[in-house]
């Protein structure tokens, strides 16, 4: 029997996300939105909060959506809710020896993940994005599509690194930054700052 599964958000994002859980061998059952969207593409099956996650006691849940600290509240809510968060990884996507995955994580066609790395809980591995050995990639994180990450890289909570971004071995970059599209990281990144260029520098504190 096929395992079944209902997904979180109904943007672009959990477009994309329905591809990969079909291509993983999941029937899926339909998607749940706190607001009821206009031109559904898919079935709707009702709200984030309403839904009985009791009577679907055999069903996976994945949460689709791609704004970092939402994806991570809405996840804590489901598992409260008793609500099993399905692990989604694209055929397509090679992981190395000694890679760990966690729960609610999404890893996206054609990525690749060398040995020994540490990808965390709800993290976003977008199209074709690289992790090379030893990294670590903290809960919540995106790393959009065409990151690529050199070997020993840690990455925070919480992190979106912008389409495109590279880094370079070794560098640490903190929780909740963001890294503009194209930057290239060559130097630690503290917590809580926005970072853009080639090299990339810092040129915000987030909120
Ligand atoms: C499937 C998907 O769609 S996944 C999503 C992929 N999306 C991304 O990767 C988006 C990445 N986001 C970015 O690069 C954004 O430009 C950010 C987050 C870095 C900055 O956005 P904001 O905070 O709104 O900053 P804002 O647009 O006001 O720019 C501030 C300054 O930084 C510059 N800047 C912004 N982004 C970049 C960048 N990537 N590289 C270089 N400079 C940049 C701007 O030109 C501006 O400079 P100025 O003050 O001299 O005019």
């Amino acid at each position: 029997m096929k395992k079944t599964l209902i997904i979180i958000g109904m943007g672009g994002h959990s477009k994309v996300v329905a591809d990969v859980a079909r291509r993983s061998g999941y029937e899926l059952l339909g998607f749940l939105d706190n607001r009821k969207p206009d031109a559904p593409h898919g079935t709707y099956l009702g709200t984030v909060d309403e839904f009985p996650y009791a009577q679907y006691a055999d069903t996976w849940f994945f949460v689709a959506i791609g704004n970092n600290p939402v994806r991570q509240k809405v996840a804590e809510q489901l598992k409260a809710a008793g609500a099993k968060l399905a692990t989604l990884i694209d055929p397509s996507a090679l992981l190395g020896s000694g890679v760990t995955v966690g729960e609610g994580t999404l890893v996206m066609p054609g990525c690749i993940v060398n040995a020994d790395s540490t990808i965390g809980s709800q993290v976003i591995l977008n199209t074709a994005a690289t992790v090379d050995h030893d990294c670590v990639v903290g809960d919540g994180s995106h790393l959009s599509p065409g990151v690529h990450v050199a070997g020993t890289v840690q990455i925070g909570n919480l992190t979106h690194v912008g389409i495109g971004a590279s880094v370079i071995q070794s560098v640490k970059i903190g929780d909740r930054v963001v890294i503009g599209a194209g930057a290239a990281v060559v130097r630690d990144v503290p917590d809580g700052v926005t970072a853009v260029g080639v090299p990339a520098k810092i040129i915000k504190t987030n909120e």
